[in-house]
């Protein structure tokens, strides 16, 4: 059980009043008795010397027979109650017994008797009110009066003693008297004490437990209680320091409320907790921050939509989702991943989505599909997901004012506030990679446009010289070879110089999707140079590829070209050589190819050859 500070500082200030007021009583009563003593000693003391002085002048007056009147009367002395002599056994050798009252009567009186030593006691314990004195009379020549005059004793021996009883009770009485004062006074002065005590610890118990209710609220985020300021001491400044410091940090905390709302444009989440739940937008904003910074540095749309994956699962711990992303032709999506697995087949929609973007909601809209309460919102999603109790929420990215891509949480009926509750942040997720994605996918159709050749639509130079490598990489790993034709169109000048340019570009076109039509959609189809091309077979033996360049060559040759308005024949000539059985450098083969094309030209055109060593006489090197 906790004791209040109000209690525990009472119960101690009581306690030690308490122990004061034994201690004063007890230290009154040893003084008094030491006191009563030492007063009833002097007194006894005094008596016995003016009975010894007495009995001698009785004996010198030869009045010694009549001590007994003498010893009564002295003990009719106010405060005495007994005197009684008692003759020690040389005088009574030397005497008689004397009196009868004159022999002793306890063990006091023989061991005074015996030792010479008077005994100064209380009788009857520690409170007794009756003095006992017993004080021996010692045989002395010295002195005004000679003992050894009249006994017949050596000298210091003990003659007899004389006891003498006395009452301290008037003592007693007033030493208690004193102590019932004392302790009264020491009481009063506790009660007043402790009255004060508590009427000063009073506003600070009730501040304090009014601090300690309002950090109560504080720490389950509620900072509205205030403390009463009810004095201008300490405990007043107390209070009212508390209570601004909780008013800065409900405003601090607003503030960042304020401007958290503003950043993630919406409420933050509230489950009452201010600060933790201004705490955990805070750093979940930290975590969009971060976020931005590693998918800047990403180099594809790709690495985003990962991240943006990793998000959703680990963060936010949604394992069922897809990212769909709208095609450059603004008609199709792309399925990115499903469920964390890039390019999965579609599992949460229906395949219509893909085939016209449009079927999706989302895209359509550019708003948020929330299919947490009614799935049927949207028609495109699974009906089996449906059936199978799965809830959905569509969040479009947003690129230069159109929907980019969306991203699909796919929900069970336990998930929904969960998701509800993260959808701002994850939205803030999104925000920030919107920007990012569109300037990742303007990169790569920029990249695109540089490796692609804008007349004819196939790949250039360029794209060759980057791909080279991969393409030979990818013939080693299969241990496949590859075939390149290198083509060239017969006479092209004359159609330039006859019909124009235009008539010349656009054969160049024509041609173009001649070879594409014949070849695999695999195999590559590149502009080699001005009317020069170049068909790269993947996984193809020279005599296939032989084959497929003779393929094509007949196919120019049957083909009509337009050629202003009259229609034209046309040729090609074509070299064919072998990756890696005629050399082991992509360049190499390269070039064998162009050296064979230049045969087919010598050869009379309209004709395609195979490499062979013989028609490399070049000495150069590669
Ligand atoms: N219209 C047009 N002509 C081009 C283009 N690129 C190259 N040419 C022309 O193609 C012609 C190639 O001529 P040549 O190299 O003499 O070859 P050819 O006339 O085809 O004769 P052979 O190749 O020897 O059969 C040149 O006149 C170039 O100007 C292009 O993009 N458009």
């Amino acid at each position: 059980m906790m004791l209040k500070l109000q209690t525990k500082t009472l119960l101690a200030l009581a306690s030690v009043m308490l122990v004061l007021i034994l201690v004063i009583t007890l230290a009154s009563l040893a003084s008094f008795r030491d006191f009563s003593i030492r007063a009833a000693t002097e007194q006894t003391r005094t008596a016995a010397e003016m009975i010894r002085v007495a009995l001698t002048e009785s004996m010198l007056n030869g009045t010694i027979h009549e001590r007994d009147s003498l010893l009564n009367r002295i003990a009719q002395i106010d405060g005495l109650d007994e005197a009684r002599v008692i003759r020690g056994p040389l005088v009574q050798q030397q005497f008689g017994d004397g009196l009868t009252i004159e022999g002793t009567t306890d063990t006091t009186d023989y061991q005074v008797l015996n030792t010479g030593k008077a005994i100064y006691t209380l009788m009857g314990g520690y409170l007794s009110a009756e003095f006992r004195a017993t004080v021996p009379y010692i045989a002395s020549s010295q002195g005004d009066v000679n003992c050894l005059n009249c006994h017949a004793v050596p000298e210091g021996s003990v003659l007899g003693a004389v006891t003498l009883t006395a009452s301290v009770k008037h003592m007693r009485t007033a030493a208690l008297l004193t102590i019932v004062v004392l302790v009264g006074a020491t009481a009063l002065f506790s009660v007043i004490s402790l009255l004060f005590l508590r009427r000063l610890l009073q506003p600070l118990v009730t501040t304090a437990n009014e601090i300690e209710q309002a950090v109560r609220q504080a720490k389950t985020g509620d900072f509205s209680v205030r403390v009463e300021q009810r004095s201008n001491d300490e405990i007043g400044a107390i209070a009212r320091h508390f209570n601004s410091l909780s008013e800065g940090i409900t405003t601090k905390l607003s503030e960042i409320r304020h401007n958290v709302a503003h950043l993630i444009q919406s409420q933050p989440m509230a489950n009452g907790d201010l600060l933790a739940d201004t705490a955990n937008t805070v750093s979940g904003l930290v975590k969009v921050s971060q976020f931005k910074q590693a998918i800047e540095e990403d180099e594809t749309s790709e690495e985003v939509y990962q991240r943006i994956c990793e998000v959703i699962q680990h963060e936010f711990n949604f394992t069922s989702n897809s990212i769909y992303e709208v095609d450059e032709t603004k008609k199709q999506l792309n399925v990115i991943s499903v469920n964390n697995i890039a390019q999965a087949p579609l599992e949460w929609c229906n395949r219509d989505i893909t085939e016209k973007c449009t079927a999706c909601r989302a895209v359509r809209t550019g708003h948020c599909i929330n299919g947490t309460e009614n799935t049927l919102i949207c028609r495109s999603f699974s009906n089996e997901a449906r059936q199978n109790g799965k809830f959905y929420l569509c969040l479009p990215v947003i690129q230069s004012g159109g929907v980019g891509s969306v991203i699909q949480l796919v929900l069970e009926a336990k998930d929904l506030k969960r998701a509800m509750d993260a959808k701002p942040l994850i939205e803030s997720y999104l925000r920030e990679a919107a920007p990012v994605l569109q300037a990742k996918s303007l990169m790569a159709s920029l990249r695109e446009s540089t490796l692609n050749d804008a007349m004819t639509g196939l790949r250039n130079r360029r794209f060759l010289e980057e791909y080279s490598d991969t393409l030979v990489n990818q013939c080693k790993r299969r241990g496949t070879s590859m075939t390149l034709i290198m083509m060239d169109l017969d006479y092209f000048k004359k159609v330039n110089d006859t019909y124009g340019h235009d008539v010349g570009d656009s054969i160049l076109i024509d041609l173009a999707n001649i070879l594409k039509a014949h070849v695999r959609e695999s195999d590559l189809v590149i502009r080699y140079g001005g009317e020069e091309f170049l068909i790269i077979l993947p996984d193809t033996n020279s005599e296939d590829g032989f084959l497929v360049a003779e393929k094509i060559r007949k196919a120019v040759e049957e083909h009509q070209f337009q050629a202003g308005s009259v229609l034209i024949n046309k040729t090609i000539s074509a070299g064919v050589a072998d990756y890696p059985s005629d050399g082991q450098a992509f360049w190499q083969v390269l070039k064998y190819a162009d050296v064979s094309l230049y045969a087919a030209k010598d050869a009379g055109r309209n004709q395609v050859v195979r490499f062979t060593p013989e028609l490399w006489i070049s000495e150069e090197k590669y």
